[in-house]
């Protein structure tokens, strides 16, 4: 039977099937499940594990779905299967061929399909979104969003929004920012692919309603110097949340382009934001900007994840986010006004704290410096600003991996990052299609390990604990009501922990880096536990000096999936 909207809107309360990532359109990777839990996770065996073969064995991001017996899962390159969630068998294969050329730029990942209807749906390197036949896999139609050559890509899984005056729409985003591509959210007709609307996420750029312009919340480019906006960035490249509640959709926007912020002084709007968007039309109600006029690639793209804070005897409509900046946010999810923030990393250096609006307290010297007011080297070459070193390093406190919220404990799961760069800018002119930074940069560690696993209470603004982890943690997380937070590591882990002390309660080992988001739901009566391995991402081809300690590690390309045999289950 086909997926309904009823059956996104209610995802995260069933338990039969996955049909959207983040398990709810809210995001929470929270299950009702409890049959696998505190008491027999360690019980846990393997079921069944698939291979995506070939010679494609890198950065592994997805998030599986499964309906009706069947699962959707993505792989790097482009590639979707559809897999017999009962066996593992293979039903069918889409290989989406790529053009030489393409330009992701952290690796060739993606991190997932959307179901509605009789499609699955999914969105390209080459910046195209497919939708597919999702019985046999046919292609049903196919829709390019832009140029890779001109550097857009799209990485991220799709998002189906039920409308009330517009059917279904497929929300997607775009990638590009490290070229100077201008971001944008998009939506199109579930049925035929048709664009509905398009709002860009930079001031002064003309969105689209129905085939006609439409004009952009905010000032015209009040924010932006000269002619800076025109390729301003701001990347949506993470995609989005909805919430059904207050009929928002929810979109985190990348860095300003280039990341030498001596170019565009201003607040470069909305880059490094959380926008509320209309699905009825693709207006902006309101935006939150994490990093006003940001130089250190701090993309504000993370999930912002509904969720009801109690507090003081009351409930508030919050939503939480924690940023590539290093700070952990609670805004109110009806007008975006700031709540409470926290650091969730040790150290932060290019900012003191959050004023009372949630505006960062720049430290102006940890700015890197300017180039214009640099000396040209004596041996020749471009002049460089003054270096500085900086934390969190560009790669974020947390970068692309979903964090959980538990309906049970109230907690937030974060996966973080604990290091630093050394990072300097150069100076740069945009080139279609060519990278464009005008900055230099080398992560560095800060201590012995640099994953953090944190949980953290919304209402105390305190973290809860803490696992630490040697390489840097880059998979998503996912927390059931069995008591349980799921998440891997690079070394190969998916690891089980109590969602209230943190104590580790059951690892496997998958045989490459888990860098996936896993999932759980309900099959034939019993609980399933999945998720896809295979190391990759940004960390190995942007870390510096912390690729080096993660390069012995192993690439692959494998779905994992885990029950309690039945025997056990029964005791
Ligand atoms: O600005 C952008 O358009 C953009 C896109 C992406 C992407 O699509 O994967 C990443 C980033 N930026 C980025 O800054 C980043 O650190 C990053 C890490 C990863 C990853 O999958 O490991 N993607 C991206
Ligand atoms: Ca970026």
């Amino acid at each position: 039977a086909g997926v309904t909207a009823e059956d996104i809107l209610n995802d995260a309360a069933t338990t039969k099937d996955v049909v959207t990532n983040g398990l709810g359109p809210q995001g929470q990777r929270f299950s009702p499940l409890e049959a696998i839990n505190r008491t027999n996770v360690r019980e846990m065996v393997p079921a069944w594990a698939f291979s995506f073969g070939g010679e494609k064995q890198r950065g592994q991001e997805s998030q599986p779905l499964v309906r009706d017996g069947v699962m959707y899962v993505t792989a790097s390159y482009s590639r979707l299967y559809a897999l017999d969630v009962k066996t593992g068998a293979k039903l069918w294969e889409y290989n989406a061929r790529l053009p030489e050329g393409i330009l992701p730029c952290c690796d060739v990942v993606n991190r997932g399909a959307a179901l509605f209807g009789e499609k699955v749906y999914f969105a390209t390197l080459d910046a195209k979104l497919v939708a597919l036949n999702a019985q046999t896999g046919r292609v049903v139609w196919t829709k390019t969003i832009d140029d890779y050559r001109a550097g857009f890509s799209n990485t991220a899984a799709p998002l189906v929004v039920p409308t009330k005056t517009r059917g279904a729409l497929i929300v997607t985003g775009v990638s590009g920012g490290e070229f100077g591509i201008v971001g944008r959210v998009e939506a199109r007709n579930a049925e035929t692919g048709d664009l509905v609307w398009m709002r860009p996420t930079i001031e002064g750029h003309m969105g689209m309603l129905d085939g006609k312009p439409s004009t952009m919340t905010g000032t015209k480019n009040a924010s932006w110097p000269g002619d800076m906006w025109q390729q301003g960035g701001g990347a949506t490249w993470l995609g989005g949340t909805y919430d059904p509640d207050t009929h928002r959709i929810f979109f985190g926007t990348g860095n300003p382009a280039p990341w030498n912020s001596h170019l565009r002084p201003g607040d470069n709007l909305y880059t490094s934001s959380r926008l509320a968007i209309d699905p009825e039309t693709g207006e902006i109600n309101w935006h939150f900007q994490t990093t006003p006029n940001d130089g250190w690639d701090f993309d504000g793209v993370n999930e912002l994840v509904a969720f009801d804070l109690r507090k003081d005897g009351q409930v508030v409509k919050a939503a939480a986010t924690a940023d590539r900046n290093g700070f952990f946010y609670v805004l109110n999810r009806e007008n975006g006004r700031f709540i409470a923030g926290l650091p969730f990393v040790r150290d932060i250096t290019w900012a003191s704290g959050l004023d009372a609006n949630g505006r960062p307290v720049f430290n102006p010297a940890n700015r890197p410096g300017n180039p214009a007011s640099a000396a040209a080297p004596a041996g020749g070459g471009v002049p460089k600003g003054q270096s500085v070193f900086a934390v969190p390093s560009f790669l974020g406190g947390k970068n692309w991996m979903p964090m959980a919220y538990s309906r049970e404990t109230g907690f937030f799961y974060v996966p973080s990052n604990e290091w630093g760069m050394d990072i300097w800018n150069e100076p740069i002119a945009y080139k279609r299609g060519a990278a464009y930074l005008g900055a230099g940069f080398t992560i560095r560690p800060l201590f012995d390990h640099i994953g953090s696993l944190k949980a953290i209470d919304p209402a105390s603004g305190k973290v809860v604990w803490e696992y630490k982890n040697k390489a840097p943690l880059w998979g998503g997380v996912l927390t059931t009501a069995g008591g349980l937070v799921f998440t891997g590591t690079p070394e190969g882990f998916l690891k089980a922990f109590d969602s209230r002390t943190g104590e580790e309660l059951w690892s496997f080992q998958t045989g490459s880096g888990v860098v996936g988001s896993p999932i759980t739901w309900e099959q034939d009566g019993e609980q399933m536990v999945s998720v896809v391995s295979g190391w990759g991402g940004a960390v190995p081809l942007w870390g510096g000096e912390v690729a080096k300690t993660v390069a012995h590690l192993s690439q692959g390309g494998m779905v994992w999936t885990f029950r309690i045999p039945r025997r056990v289950a029964a005791r």
